[in-house]
């Protein structure tokens, strides 16, 4: 769709001077146009109509709004805005005039904000606390990702924010209305999950339709299958069934008609759970590409968390119900908060605190055990200096093992007190500084600052009842 808009907008540029009107200081609803798409080029009119199209191109440096004059020429996209096509322009040749205003500044996708959302479900055992309090904002059209154990509570949460499920206590706020007692049709919500929920009886075409007669909405149903297909990259497969398409492309149908009806909030359950890891990736970057040119909010359940951090411009992380740690991908990665955080994402190194190397690098901590990045340890083949420029403390280890991993070379370090921990190094700087054999000594600092102290209880992910 990005594409789309701007080769529409190029071709705006483009058009003969001649074309322009006379009309063109008339029109009292348009702002400037932009210095970089002078206005000779571009036939305007004072006749506004309700509806415009977002249009950004090189040659301009910011969004500009492009309201089409006649109606017919327009066809509404997933953002609740309007698009046209590039060959209809051809065809409309000089008769297409419109104007060209500033793009309004506000994003399309819903602010979503939870505040202290408890969810108890009653069980056998007692009251379940699935989820217990939990605080989190999601941003106007930005993408926000669910991760955790399972069991945490994310798709509880989830279905919190769609209705599906009524809260102990808490509130959901859609923009500035308590959206916490609207029933699930008024929240207005695209939902995709892993399970595609496809009608196997209707084609593609007709499950796309679907999603646009639920809502009644009062549009041109078979233009925007067509646009909605094309912006899945489908065009030409609407005839097919369900059972004809791969689970890559039955998942794309799935987000197609979800977006139908234009929702300002998308909400996707483990969407790509049911499928190998490089159709999940090529679905990923499509995703975002997708969700980013419509401008809907989206929040997105999944226990990978390279997912998580490849696809969220925010991730929020859960354990037991809790929100453990919130931020973007770099937060998350590179600044846990707590051990859990530090345990759950990412590869660790544990530890007793009462180990040589916890000593050595004089890491008092009240905890049991200790925790630390391999990729956080240096290297030594020979003891540094211990005081001066420089001076690092170091403790002495064998090579235990090495493992040659594609691009990735992994040494198992076993120091003196038969403790082990894990130290890797992309494979170019191994055979730069270190081509280590195993037995080889070798010396290791670990500053303090990438290591952190914990209790058993602290990284416990047990669902609490
Ligand atoms: N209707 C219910 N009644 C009782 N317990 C429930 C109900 N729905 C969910 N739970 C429990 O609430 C907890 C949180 O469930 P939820 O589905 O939110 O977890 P999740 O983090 O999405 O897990 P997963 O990644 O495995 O899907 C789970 O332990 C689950 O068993």
């Amino acid at each position: 769709m990005a594409s789309l808009l701007a080769q529409t907008t190029s071709r705006l540029g483009a058009r003969p001077a001649a074309q322009a009107g006379p009309v063109a200081q008339m029109a009292p609803m348009a702002s400037r146009v932009q210095p970089a798409m002078p206005s000779a080029l571009l036939p305007l009119h004072a006749r506004a109509t309700t509806t415009s199209v977002a249009c950004r191109a090189a040659s301009i440096d910011k969004p500009v709004v492009y309201t089409p004059r006649d109606s017919s020429q327009q066809s509404s996209n997933g953002a609740g805005e309007v698009s046209m096509s590039i060959s209809s322009m051809d065809e409309v040749g000089p008769s297409y005039e419109g104007i060209i205003t500033d793009a309004p500044t506000r994003p399309t996708g819903l602010y979503v904000r939870v505040r202290n959302m408890v969810k108890h479900f009653s069980t056998a055992k007692g009251l379940f606390r699935a989820v217990d309090g939990v605080d989190v904002d999601i941003e106007p059209s930005s993408i926000v990702a669910l991760l955790g154990p399972s069991g945490s509570g994310k798709t509880t949460l989830l279905r919190l924010i769609a209705g599906l499920e009524q809260p102990t206590g808490g509130n959901i706020y859609f923009d500035d209305t308590d959206a916490t007692n609207l029933s699930v049709q008024d929240r207005q919500i695209g939902f995709v999950f892993q399970s595609y929920a496809l009608f196997n009886h209707k084609t593609v075409a007709e499950n796309i339709k679907f999603g646009l007669e639920v809502r009644k909405l009062n549009i041109d149903h078979d233009k925007r299958v067509a646009e909605l297909l094309a912006l899945v990259q489908l065009t030409g497969l609407g005839d097919r069934y369900p059972r004809q398409l791969s689970g890559g492309q039955r998942q794309r149908v799935a987000l197609a008609r979800a977006l139908a009806s234009n929702p300002r909030l998308l909400l996707l359950d483990e969407p790509f759970g049911a499928l190998d890891a490089v159709v999940r990736k090529q679905l990923r970057t499509g995703l975002r590409e997708i969700v980013r040119s419509v401008g809907v909010t989206t929040i997105i359940v999944t226990h990978d968390q390279e997912e998580a951090f490849d696809l969220a411009d925010k991730v929020v992380v859960f354990n037991r119900g809790l929100v453990e740690q919130q931020g973007s991908p770099t937060e998350i990665i590179k600044r846990p908060r707590t051990p859990f955080i530090m345990k759950f994402v990412g590869e660790t190194n544990v530890v007793p605190a009462t180990s040589l190397l916890a000593k050595r690098m004089r890491f008092n901590t009240s905890k049991t055990s200790v925790m630390f990045r391999p990729h956080d340890i240096k290297l030594f083949k020979t003891v540094p200096p211990e005081s001066g420029e420089g001076a690092l403390t170091t403790v002495g280890a064998n090579v235990a093992d090495k493992a040659n991993l594609g691009w990735v070379v992994k040494y198992t370090l076993r120091f003196d007190d038969d403790v082990e921990c894990e130290l890797q190094l992309s494979r170019d700087q191994d055979e730069r500084e270190y081509n280590l054999v195993v037995g080889s000594r070798v010396f290791v600092h670990v500053p303090h600052r990438t290591m952190m102290g914990f209790n058993a209880s602290d990284v416990d992910s047990t669902p609490i009842v």
